[in-house]
């Protein structure tokens, strides 16, 4: 498949060279040239088909011939070597889980797949890579789990200082080996707004290959529609009517929500659930597209003001506004909103939910209100107990701990401190 620049200004590319690239020279983001939807049979047989099954097909088209089909199937076996299940509160909502990979939250399939394409491209070691990843919590881990030892590649992270909870701080700052951590004066915003400037900047690239593991990248997002294809797959015989909240802020995750919708899984409506930090919620009622800095809230992986994604949604919809309207609501919540929400969560439901899931559960309430036949689903898309002081300060109950949050917590954390783009180069010139 060939990628076109969604500024216009680049050649058209293929998938390998998009991945290996990350930005298209022209800064713009990388979109598939075409999407041809799955016939109807994949979806009639979809009870019989296994998650890497599902997940082949869906992406097949994406990512062949580049990848041969063989290589892709391990690659996708590998990906998905954990469960995403749904959780059903009552008839009108349940929750999709994408906690439980190595890092508990939603962003290890994208690293994960992301890192076998790369292995495969960069098999003969040939060239090395440099990964640079702005987080805001939680790709900073994963990408750091999913690269870890990865041969010829150097992953270097910028995260915002004091903005992202224990558990992720000390998930992108203890690994060592190929993983370095810059703690970076700023908000998200900075960070990525460092890492697309450096992309640009021709002192830098002549010396060395720069990639973005960051939603940016293709083959980091798109590997994120296999979501929803798992969760329509555990619910379509019950319900005719799925809707899906999606905790946004980069909007990578409920674009390829999207993605999965024009590939024809039947998807009645997309909500997209904000904390304060609001940008579409305010675009959808003004059709103004105003980026704002961004604010700290409890849901902090969520805390971005410019959301990189919003011009491949954009996209999708053909720039018709109207059209993106009746498909997509909006909602916005605060941090005394979302706790209680965390708590009516916990004692209607006895679940333990997240801040971001419980934002994404605001929201399908806030939509179910008007559209009472539908099925909402909100997806978990971190565990809970990676915002511990939160999630044990609302319930007021102490939660265990996972392995995968106990193997981190006692490790030392090893940052470099940054505050402008030119300390940056200088790290990475060194
Ligand atoms: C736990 C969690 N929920 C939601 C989001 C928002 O996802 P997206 O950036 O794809 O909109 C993130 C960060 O990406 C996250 O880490
Ligand atoms: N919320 C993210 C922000 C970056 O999103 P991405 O999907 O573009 O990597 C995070 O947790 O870092």
């Amino acid at each position: 498949m060939n990628y076109y620049s969604l500024n216009k200004k680049a050649p058209n590319t293929s998938f390998k060279d998009a991945v290996i690239k990350g930005l298209a020279p022209d800064k713009g983001l990388y979109f598939p040239e075409s999407i041809t939807p799955l016939p109807q049979s994949f979806f009639d047989d979809i009870d019989n088909l296994s998650h890497t099954e599902i997940a082949f097909e869906a992406i097949k088209q994406f990512v062949t011939p580049e990848i041969p089909e063989a290589v892709l199937k391990t690659i996708v076996e590998e990906t998905l070597s954990f469960d995403f299940p749904v959780v059903q509160f009552n008839k009108n909502i349940s929750t999709l889980e994408l906690f439980h990979g190595p890092t508990m939250a939603f962003k290890d399939v994208g690293a994960r797949f992301m890192a076998r394409c790369l292995g495969y491209f960069n098999k003969d070691n040939s060239e090395e890579v440099t990964i640079l990843v702005a987080t805001s919590g939680d790709t900073g881990g994963a990408v750091a789990n999913g690269f870890l030892g990865v041969k010829g590649v150097n992953v270097v992270i910028l995260y915002p200082s004091g903005k992202v909870s224990d558990i992720q701080e000390k998930q992108l700052t203890t690994l060592g080996q190929n993983i370095k951590a810059l703690e970076v004066n700023g908000s998200f915003d900075d960070c990525q707004a460092m890492v697309k400037t450096a992309f640009l900047d021709e002192a830098l690239t002549s010396k060395m290959q720069l990639t973005s593991a960051n939603s940016i990248n293709v083959a980091r997002w798109l590997p994120q529609l296999f979501y929803f294809m798992f969760a329509y797959k555990q619910l379509h015989k019950k319900y005719k009517n799925i809707v899906f909240s999606v905790p946004s802020g980069n909007f990578g995750n409920i674009c390829a929500g999207m993605m999965a919708q024009q590939l024809g899984l039947p998807i009645t409506h997309f909500i997209a659930s904000n904390n304060e930090n609001n940008v579409v919620t305010r675009y959808l009622k003004s059709q103004n597209y105003q980026p704002q800095a961004s604010v700290q809230t409890i849901s902090n992986a969520m805390d971005v003001g410019d959301p990189s994604n919003f011009i491949r949604i954009q996209e999708i919809y053909k720039n018709n506004f109207d059209a993106l309207k009746e498909n997509l609501s909006s909602y916005s919540f605060s941090d005394e909103t979302t706790k209680a929400a965390m708590l009516e969560i916990y004692e209607q439901f006895n679940y333990v939910a997240d801040p971001h899931g419980a934002v994404g559960y605001l929201g399908c309430k806030a939509y179910l209100k008007n559209n009472k036949e539908a099925h909402g689903v909100f997806l978990e898309t971190a565990h809970p107990t990676k915002f511990l002081d939160v999630v044990e300060d609302v319930i007021k109950e102490k939660q265990p701990l996972p392995a995968q949050i106990k193997a981190v917590m006692d490790k030392e954390k090893v940052a470099t401190k940054i505050s402008t783009y030119s300390d940056l180069k200088d790290f990475l010139l060194k």
